[in-house]
């Protein structure tokens, strides 16, 4: 990561998604939610970056701010998140509009979150073609051709029925074959297997795979499961308590893990790298509250290697061979890298 380069990069090589030192906060009663904290990730054209962490280390709220779906609440205070080049946080609502469903779409962890329940599923698909080309029946072609590519039995048959008509593996397919009829070049996947079943969750993982290499176009998939992400990803950020604390290449972070957190999800996780479905497991203490300014590493209280500068002050990142990098100072005290 180079954001303060003062060289850009050539346009060809620039990332499709440059989220740079994003931060927000979630005002409530109590006082102000840091929800994200110097978030910064690139997420490379064709590629499929997957965010881990446990609950509440603010994966969601990162999809959500990418796709402009912030509740009323939350406040970005700094940053910038550049889509093709452009900041989606200070584009207009119409700027942001022409995006949503053409460059950008989603798919959600409840599939009745994106379908209308009492419309057809044909009507819905045609509508979200609306900035394509093309005839009603062109794109009621095209709609069915979608459908039968996400496994949807009977596909024509299928378009007038409405989404309670669908089982929920199903109604996931219908959400994906919307969510790519646009070709987008971003998905943003905010954990869309969790509510599916072990069996169900690889079929979609593999159906994910099969049509991101099929369009071309970036998936940030936002998983609490480490088999799906070692299956789709090529890369990965693992979140803990709103900060990135490690990125890189997935294999690298699989193989050779290096901020503690990154370790104690691994290690608690004996499905790593086949294709476990498992849940990532609890990691003795809790995540520290979210709440007022943070001085010194976000993990300390969890971690069994902190000393005192883990107390004193924010980590910086360290680079970690040539596509993994980690913010822990033991990696500093160590000298196994240089920063
Ligand atoms: N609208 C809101 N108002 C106040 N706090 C919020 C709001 N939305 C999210 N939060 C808080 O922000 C933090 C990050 O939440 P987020 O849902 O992004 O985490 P997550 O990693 O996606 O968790 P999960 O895996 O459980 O979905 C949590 O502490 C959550 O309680």
């Amino acid at each position: 990561m180079t954001h303060d380069d003062p060289t850009p990069p050539p346009s060809s090589s620039r990332p499709l998604l440059e989220i740079c030192d994003l931060n927000l906060d979630f005002g409530t009663p109590r006082g102000r939610i840091h929800a994200l904290r110097n978030v910064s990730l690139d997420v490379p054209a064709a590629q499929v970056v997957g965010i881990v962490g446990e609950s509440g280390s603010g994966k969601s709220t990162l999809a959500y701010t990418v796709m402009g779906l912030l509740a009323e609440n939350a406040d970005v205070t700094a940053g910038s998140i550049l889509f093709e080049g452009r900041d989606l946080l200070t584009m207009t609502a119409q700027g942001r509009r022409s995006l949503l469903g053409d460059r950008l779409s989603m798919i959600f962890q409840d599939p009745m979150t994106a379908l209308n329940p009492v419309r057809t599923i044909e009507s819905q698909m045609i509508d979200i073609q609306h900035h394509e080309q093309g005839s009603r029946s062109e794109k009621r072609a095209r709609a069915v051709d979608m459908l039968h590519r996400v496994g949807i039995p009977d596909p024509k048959n299928r378009l007038g029925a409405y989404p309670h008509q669908f089982s929920g593996g199903m109604r996931q397919r219908v959400c994906i074959a919307m969510a790519l009829l646009v070709k987008p070049a971003l998905l943003v996947a905010d954990e869309p297997t969790t509510a599916l079943d072990a069996t169900l969750e690889v079929q979609i993982i593999h159906l994910l795979k099969d049509l991101q290499k099929e369009i071309g176009c970036s998936i940030l998939f936002v998983s609490h499961h480490l088999g799906a992400v070692a299956e789709l990803c090529d890369r990965v950020a693992v979140m803990y308590a709103g900060e990135v604390v490690e990125q890189g290449a997935v294999r690298d972070i699989f193989r050779n893990p290096a901020h503690p957190y990154t370790r104690a999800l691994l290690e608690c996780d004996p499905g790593r790298i086949r294709k476990s479905t498992r849940t990532l497991p609890t990691i003795p203490g809790e995540v520290p509250s979210l709440l007022g300014a943070k001085v010194g590493c976000i993990f300390r209280t969890r971690c069994q290697h902190a000393f005192d500068r883990c107390v004193q002050e924010n980590p910086v990142e360290y680079r970690i061979g040539v596509d993994q990098v980690a913010r822990c100072h033991l990696l500093g005290q160590e000298r196994l890298v240089s920063a």
